[in-house]
This record gives structure tokens, sequence and C-alpha cells, in this order.
């Protein structure tokens, strides 16, 4: 097909000196452009690519041809009187009876009658009908009016693209197969010395290689981790999706009645469904401070249930994991040392799924505790990780956890969307939870966490969460996310 629109194309240049417009030829467009491309490259054809735009009717404007304009039937509609703006509705339908009466005022063909409409002009002539008439007859549309119905939507666009083709310095009737390999036949007989080669393009790309690919989540993750130990963070052990309500939720001071414990939010664990696996003196001190304070607080007051806090869970969050390493870090030998910790690991919530929410997701954390820490210190320290990332121009809202005072929520400005954007959930932890944990009076803990799932969609483009997990559609999204370079 190709090679014979070539031969066509190569005999009407024989004849003529020029092809102004390749249209003209009445060939395939497509079959054209591969003939082209082939015969530009053996330097045959020398060629020019243009484009055209058109005005072309569309099926509004093929109705304005058959029935006249909007203003027109409105208008021809009162030839028998005047009518309300409701019966104009009902005769002409909703759409033509509101532009037509629009078009028909402007035009002073009709005028107000009452509450209704008269004809103001007892002959109009519907030049929209007869412009559109003659498009239809292959006429172009006068320019003082082609924007106008461009923007009624009586005419829309068609863009037609053609070459101008004139003959080429290696211009023949003839087209000469190219060789493609250099043969010992042809080393032999000496017929490489007149061969014609053709050339090697070095444009072409190649297959891409069927090797493993990191799922888009393992590299943002590894990305999180580096710039953590960039700045002097260790990694928490979080190998243990199930955790005890005492590090979920009472070690952080979240109160028994609080409504991320119900089953609607947190996932509890049948099989088994308890541990009594605490250090039983920080037990009785967090006891206490829920239910009557201390360390400056007046606790929650209200009852607090063993049987509640022995409970098993999915953790809901990894701060439960930040939890028990703090606590471990007040009782450990020699004392407490000023630390900074990170995790990056699943977690759990009973929620509805949908395109930007799964019930279980990945959580960045970082805990940086030291002696006389401030809330400057936690904006700043921010400001720094999420540059890192390169995030800049970080906003904080106040907020509440029941585990940090002051919190921050923390935003960033989302040029793609043109909004804020929530990227992180940050705060000062409280000292009803780092006091009872042993922590010297003078230690400041700040903590923040962010999911892993959002930078990764923003970063690889991906809009539905789910494409994240399950088994067909990743394997795709992460070959495809191989070609995406850090
Ligand atoms: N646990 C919080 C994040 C956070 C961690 C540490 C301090 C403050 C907030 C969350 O689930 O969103």
């Amino acid at each position: 097909m190709t090679s014979q629109v070539a031969q066509t194309i190569l005999d009407f240049l024989d004849q003529n000196a020029s092809i102004p417009d390749t249209r003209t030829l009445g060939l395939d467009a497509a079959a054209v452009r591969a003939a082209l491309t082939s015969l530009v490259d053996k330097q045959m054809v020398l060629m020019e690519s243009h484009a055209q735009e058109e005005a072309v009717l569309s099926a509004e404007g093929e109705e304005v041809t058959e029935k006249g304009s909007p203003e027109w039937r409105l208008w021809q509609v009162l030839a028998t009187g005047p009518q309300t703006a409701k019966q104009l509705q009902s005769t002409l339908g909703p759409d033509t009876a509101k532009v037509g009466q629009l078009n028909a005022f402007k035009k002073k063909w009709i005028k107000k009658d009452g509450d209704g409409f008269a004809q103001a002009l007892s002959d109009v002539p519907d030049q929209v009908r007869s412009d559109l008439q003659a498009l239809k007859n292959g006429q172009p549309l006068p320019s003082t009016v082609a924007s106008e119905y461009r923007k009624r939507k009586l005419t829309a666009i068609k863009r037609t693209a053609y070459q101008s083709v004139s003959k080429g310095p290696k211009f023949s009737t003839k087209i000469a197969k190219l060789e493609t390999d250099l043969t010992a036949e042809m080393l032999q007989s000496g017929a490489w010395k007149t061969a014609e080669f053709k050339p090697f393009n070095f444009d072409a790309e190649g297959m891409p290689p069927a090797a493993g690919a990191l799922h888009p989540l393992l590299k943002v993750r590894e990305e999180f981790r580096n710039i953590f130990f960039e700045m002097g963070f260790s990694e928490m052990p979080t190998n243990q999706f199930v955790e005890s309500c005492f590090w979920n939720f009472d070690a952080l001071f979240v109160p028994q009645q609080h409504p991320a414990r119900e089953l609607q939010d947190t996932f509890y664990v049948k099989d088994p469904a308890s541990t009594d696996d605490f250090p039983e003196d920080y037990l009785a001190k967090v006891r206490k401070v829920h239910e009557s304070g201390g360390y400056g607080s007046i606790g929650y007051r209200s009852p607090w249930k063993q049987s509640d806090t022995e409970r098993l869970v999915l953790r809901t969050h990894t701060t439960a994991i930040s939890a028990n390493m703090l606590y471990k870090l007040a009782n450990q030998p020699g004392g407490f040392k000023p630390t900074k910790l990170f995790s990056i690991d699943r977690v759990f919530r009973n929620e509805a799924v949908d395109a930007t929410h799964l019930a279980e997701f990945h959580q960045v954390e970082g805990v940086v505790a030291d002696y006389n820490l401030t809330l400057g210190d936690l904006i700043g320290f921010m400001d720094v990780f999420f540059a890192k990332m390169g995030v800049k121009n970080l906003r904080f809202k106040p907020a509440f956890n029941p585990y940090t005072e002051p919190s921050l929520e923390i935003f960033s400005y989302h040029a793609g969307l043109g909004k804020w954007v929530e990227i992180g959930n940050s705060g000062m932890f409280r000292p009803e939870m780092l006091e009872p944990m042993g922590l010297p009076k003078d230690v400041r803990a700040l903590g923040w966490g962010l999911s892993l799932e959002r930078p990764t969609m923003i970063k690889y483009g991906i809009s539905n969460i789910r494409d994240l997990v399950g088994h067909k559609v990743p394997i795709e999204m992460v070959e495809k996310s191989a070609a995406v370079r850090f």
C-alpha cells in the first residue's frame, strides 16, 4: 500500500513540478504520510507540512439549516399573536426558546408585550440560516460572523493536515530498495560498492527490557528512608501489625471513650483477642493519668477499663510504635539520651474504600526527643524535612490529636490542583503521655506523620489509590513507573 502510494506520488511529480496540496491526489491521508516519510528519508522528495482549519456545521448548525435559527423560529411562532415566555418554552423547547428570545431581542425582531412577547417587525431575514446553508454548500462563512457562529456552537473547527511536495535531490521514479545488511555475498561479488544502504535511525527507541521493577511505593519509601538517614534518624522496628490498645491508644493518652476506638474505625482482633503483657508500674501510671491526671493535668476523669487496654487491634497508626520506643528510651540503661527515630510501615483503619482511601495504607512517621524542644523546632524541622522532598512553602494549621498539644496540620500548595493540600499531621507530645513513661521533665518530643501513598500518587500520576494494591493493574503500573526517573 505504502509503496503503491509512493509510486503514485513519484509519477505525479515526474509530470508536474510539484504537488501543492497532497489532498488533491485523492489518496488515503495516513498512507500518503507514511509514503512521504520514506521518500523524504531517501531524499527523493522534499516535503512541507501544513495545517488547515475550516468551519464545519455542528449538529445544532445542521438543525438551523433545516428549521431556521432559534431567533427566527421564535419570531415565527409569534406571528399568530403575543405569547408568554412559558408558552414559548413549551412550543419551542427550553433551549431554543432561551437562545431565540435572547437573539431576537438583540436583533429587535421582538418586543415586550404585557408579561409576554410580540413581533416587532412583520418580516425578518434569517441571515444565520442562509449563511449556514451556504457553508453546507461549500462556500466559506463571511469573516464577520465566523467567530460569532463558533461561539454559538453552530459551527465547529475542523483541522486537516496536508503536505506540499516537490522533487528532492535524489528524485527518480524508481524506488530503489535500500540494503539493510552488508552480506558475505555482497562482499564476494563486489555488489557492496554500488549498493545503497539504509541509513541508521538513531532516533528509534529500543524495546523496553522485560526486567523486574520496584513498586512505586517501595521507591518512594526508599527516598524517605534516605532523607531520614541523612538527617541522623534511626529506624524503629515495625514488623508487628497487631498491637494492644494500650500502646495504640492508652499510652498515647487517647481517652477510652474516643470515637477512633470504635468498631467502625478500628479493626479488633478476634483470636487471640487480648494480651496482658505490659510493664505493670507504667500501666498503673497511665491508668492514673487517664482517671485523675497528674503532671499538671486533671486527666479525663472518666471510667478506665483494664479489659479495654488489653484488647488487640490492627495498629491504626505507627505512633503506637513511637510510644513504645519513647518508653524504652526513658527506661534504657544509662537513662534517656536525645534521639531521632522514624518508621515507614503499614497501618489499618476500618474505612469505606474509595479512590483516595484504603483500609490499609503506609505511614511515614518521625519522632525527635531532646531537652527543651519548642514548637519553633517542630516548624523548622518540618521545613527542612519537606524541603528535602522538594516540597517548599509549608503552611501550618492548628489541629487536634489527643496525644499532642499543640498539634499542627501541614499544608503544601499543589500547583496542579491549584490549592493547598494537607500533607501531614504533627505536634508536640503531651506531658500526660511523656511523663508517665519516666522521661525527664525537661525532655520534649515532637512527632509527625504522613501517608506514603499520597506523595507516591502525586509523583507517579496515579489518581486511584486502589491501583497501588492488588495483582493485575499494579504489574502494568510498576513496569510503567520503572521509566520514571528520580
Ligand atoms: N498519628 C498521627 C500522626 C502524628 C504522629 C506524631 C505526632 C503527631 C501526629 C496520624 O495518624 O495522623
